[in-house]
């Protein structure tokens, strides 16, 4: 008897592994980019070292780009035009699961923990952060419908790069930020400062051009930028406005 009861609850176990590995993913409505369109480019940051935290974050099992179903056709869209002047979209971040905000969240609270500080947000406290709007503790990510991403010229690719060399984000001369095929923004990805202000006025020239390019493109099909970051956009017409999705990105 006792033994059948075992066997019963192997089986109930083995039964219930099978179905979670059953559900869809990407889960219902939402897209994974690279099925979609093969030809934007993914430079996942927040799976490596290559970020402001100079490590891995929780919830990246894969360097994917997860977006709602609207967000990421209107993505193709916006890689269609982009093409059409000679560049390709790259994507540094889409979907980011709350585990992964969570993540941020911790580290912030560990003021010993400064490894990117110099290169990745030397004006700004560590404990200030998330009240100057740098990082988000609800972020439009974790809905699904938000994208953190650049223009590239066609045919260019990622450099390799060592991230912990003493980099600075927000250099005037290009070669001193991390190095990155992106058009010049007039700072780096996720370069917590005053300068990655997308209207900030002390960028040069053909930095401000190029923030207005990608700008343009995005709104075209129908997106809108954060006005502290050039390079975060919100699907206006987002279909999951109230939910923060918690599922891992891969
Ligand atoms: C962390 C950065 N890439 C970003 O996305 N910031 C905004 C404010 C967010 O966390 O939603
Ligand atoms: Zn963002």
């Amino acid at each position: 008897m006792a033994y059948s009861r075992i066997t019963l609850g192997i089986l109930l176990l083995v039964q219930m592994a099978a179905c979670s590995n059953d559900e869809p993913y990407p889960p219902e409505g939402f897209s994974s980019i690279a099925e979609l369109d093969a030809s934007i480019e993914l430079d996942i940051r927040y799976i490596g070292n290559n970020n402001f935290l100079g490590r891995p974050v929780a919830g990246y099992e894969g360097a994917a780009c997860i977006l709602s179903t609207p967000a990421a056709s209107a993505l193709v869209q916006v890689q269609r035009s982009a093409n059409e002047q000679g560049y390709s979209l790259k994507i540094y971040d889409c979907f980011r699961p709350q585990q992964a905000v969570d993540n941020f969240v911790r580290w912030a609270a560990d003021a010993d923990d400064v490894v990117m500080k110099a290169s990745m947000y030397p004006s700004v406290p560590k404990e200030e952060l998330f009240s100057r709007g740098y990082i988000a503790e609800r972020s439009g990510h974790s809905r699904g419908s938000t994208v953190d991403l650049t223009l590239v010229p066609l045919g260019t690719h990622q450099p390799q790069l060592d991230p912990f060399a003493p980099w600075d984000c927000r250099a005037s001369d290009e070669a001193l930020r991390f190095p990155d095929n992106s058009i010049d923004m007039g700072t780096s990805y996720d370069c917590f400062d005053v300068l990655s202000h997308t209207a900030h006025p002390a960028i040069s020239a053909q930095a401000m051009a190029n923030r207005l390019l990608l700008k343009e493109l995005m709104e075209a099909a129908g997106f809108e930028n954060y006005e502290n970051e050039w390079w975060h956009y919100t699907l206006q017409d987002e279909p999951f406005p109230d939910t923060f999705f918690d599922f891992p990105v891969r």
